[in-house]
């Protein structure tokens, strides 16, 4: 027995079709075609009455045993058409192929049924990859966050919080570009507190610690937030970017002086026409070295290289 065509029919036209390919097969298989259309003609009203009776589609086989077409539904099998010749697997499944790609090509619910297959499996795809999306999304940020924090911890001095001497070193550079291109004011406010070792000594590296952030703290306070840049060169040694002229400068290491009751020395510089990032460092070093030699606890500005003692606290 070789079953070469298994055709659901749902109702008309898939009964008339059914009948065509039957038709078709008998004619591919060399045999009595008006003969088979004429089973047919009993066929037919046999099929359409188990289709009604039974409410919904009917599988429909058609097969050939020995040397007779059959077609099987629902536990009957009717004779359809002999052959002369005895058919070979080979042909049964060429023709059996070829009926249902003919079918499968006409049949408009089958056609739906894959539609909504093909709708079903792409939804699928889409929740998978709307999932897979979100992970990804979620690794992502996680990354970002990760970059930002080591970004923000190869910038930030652990100890203090505020920008280190690599990030200050960075910012002071394009500051210097900047400023320079546009014409506009920079000071540099260099500061070392005074007989810091002694605080340490006295009072141990804890106290020392707390003494060195108080002092970031007091710089942040003093300087225009997002605008000014403070930050620790290391050791007892801090800096301040000053986007402003020299009388603003000179307010920010007042208030800090004050602020820290005297304890720090301050040198200011600020940018001259075509200064280099050397030139600016090496005059608020010479500023700061003044400010140290003339008594510490004071402010020296480059230009005037003057002690300010009208400053100076006791
Ligand atoms: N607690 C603490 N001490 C530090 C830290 N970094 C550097 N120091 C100490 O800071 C002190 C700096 O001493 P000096 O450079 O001699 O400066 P000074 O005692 O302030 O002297 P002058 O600047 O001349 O007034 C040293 O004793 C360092 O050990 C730190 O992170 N924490």
């Amino acid at each position: 027995m070789s079953v070469f065509l298994r055709l659901v029919v749902i109702a008309e036209p898939d009964r008339y079709r059914f009948a065509r390919f039957v038709l078709e097969a008998v004619d591919a298989l060399h045999g009595d075609v008006f003969s088979c259309a004429a089973a047919l003609v009993d066929i037919m009203p046999v099929l359409r009455t188990d289709h009604l009776h039974k409410g919904t589609s009917l599988e429909v086989l058609l097969m050939v045993v020995e040397d007779t077409l059959y077609c099987e539904w629902s536990g009957r099998r009717m004779p359809i058409a002999r052959f002369e010749l005895a058919t070979s697997e080979h042909i049964l499944a060429e023709l059996g192929q070829r009926l249902r790609l003919a079918s499968e090509s006409t049949d408009p619910d089958l056609l739906i049924r894959r539609n909504r297959k093909i709708e079903d499996e792409l939804a699928s795809a889409r929740a998978r990859a709307a999932i897979e999306l979100s992970a990804l999304e979620e690794k992502l940020e996680s990354k970002k966050a990760e970059l930002r924090e080591s970004l923000h911890a190869a910038e930030v001095d652990s100890l203090t919080n505020i920008y280190n001497r690599g990030a200050y070193d960075a910012r002071l550079q394009e500051a210097i570009l900047r400023c320079s291109r546009q014409s506009e004011p920079l000071c540099l406010i260099l500061m070392d507190l005074d007989y810091f070792k002694q605080i340490n000594d006295q009072h141990g590296h804890q106290y020392g610690d707390e003494y060195l952030k108080r002092m970031a703290q007091i710089m942040q306070e003093s300087v225009r937030e997002y605008v000014d840049i403070p930050c620790r060169m290391g050791g007892d040694e801090f800096v301040i970017i000053v986007f402003a002229g020299v009388a603003t400068a000179k307010r920010i290491a007042e208030k800090i002086l004050v602020d820290m009751s005297g304890k720090v020395s301050i040198g200011i510089a600020f940018l001259l026409p075509n200064d280099s990032l050397e030139m600016l460092v090496g005059r608020s070093d010479a500023a700061l070295y003044e400010a140290k030699r003339n008594g510490r606890g004071r402010i020296a500005v480059s230009d005037e290289i003057v002690v300010d003692t009208s400053i100076h606290v006791v």
